[in-house]
């Protein structure tokens, strides 16, 4: 479980996050849906140690995690696949798989070769270079190197920007087996489609603190949270 308690977080001296507290159970799915610049990125890279300073405290399986580096973070079993994915453009599709299973991992891992055929439009593509695929593919091979590394709990940060509505379609079948596996899931997203079809509850964060949290139905029933914070 991933608990978040009374969280700040800083750029210098700009105050982003103020006193967030939410949970992801094990095995639950959670959705933080909120406009360009309400802190969601901020709050994944919070949690993966990666970027802000802050205050509070972040539990992953009732071990704070304190200034635990990203890496180590990720070998506890957090798999974060960021806005800007990260694909190593002069590695192959199988090289940048082969190269995610290099951390020193206790538990067992998927090999590339069996994560490319959980991903069957990546196997044509396996010695392609990651810097010449489209914003689709590269949203695929993200999903799929977080994927092989059988994590405990995905952080992904908005993967349906930009890509289109065919590709989205598909991603929610790949998200849904990842989470299949009792991998539990923090989707920061600002399509409330895909983030529906992907969660069971939301959080909706605005000017970096949370004005909704609920289950969807919850979320239907509350009358102007979507015009008031969303803006969709
Ligand atoms: N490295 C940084 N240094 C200073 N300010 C930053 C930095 N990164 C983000 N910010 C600011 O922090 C606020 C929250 O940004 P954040 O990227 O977390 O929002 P977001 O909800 O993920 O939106 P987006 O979808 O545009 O990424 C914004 O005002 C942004 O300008």
């Amino acid at each position: 479980m991933l608990e978040v308690k009374g969280l700040h977080a800083f750029y210098g001296e700009s105050h982003v996050l103020h006193d967030l507290n939410l949970t992801v159970p094990a095995g639950g799915r959670v959705a933080l849906i909120g406009r360009n610049g309400a802190g969601k990125s901020t709050l994944l890279k919070s949690l993966m140690g990666a970027g802000p300073t802050i205050q509070g405290d972040i539990r992953w399986e009732g071990r704070s995690l304190g200034t635990i580096a990203p890496y180590a973070r990720a070998r506890l079993g957090i798999a974060f696949v960021p806005e800007d994915r990260r694909i190593l453009g002069n590695l192959t599709v199988f090289e940048n798989l082969k190269i995610a299973r290099n951390h020193a991992l206790s538990r067992p891992m998927a090999t590339p070769e069996e994560t490319l055929e959980q991903f069957p439009l990546l196997g044509p593509l396996k010695d392609r270079l990651g810097g010449v695929l489209s914003g689709g593919q590269q949203q695929l091979l993200a999903l799929a190197r977080a994927a092989i590394s059988n994590p405990r709990l995905l952080l992904l940060d908005e993967p349906t920007e930009g890509l289109a509505p065919v590709i989205v379609e598909g991603m929610v079948d790949d998200v849904q087996r990842i989470c299949g596996s009792g991998c539990a899931l923090l989707l920061c997203e600002q399509s409330l489609w895909f983030s529906r079809r992907c969660t069971d509850c939301v959080h909706v964060i605005d000017s970096g603190r949370l004005v909704f949290s609920g289950a969807w139905k919850e979320f239907d029933a509350a009358k102007g949270i979507r015009e008031r914070h969303i803006g969709i």
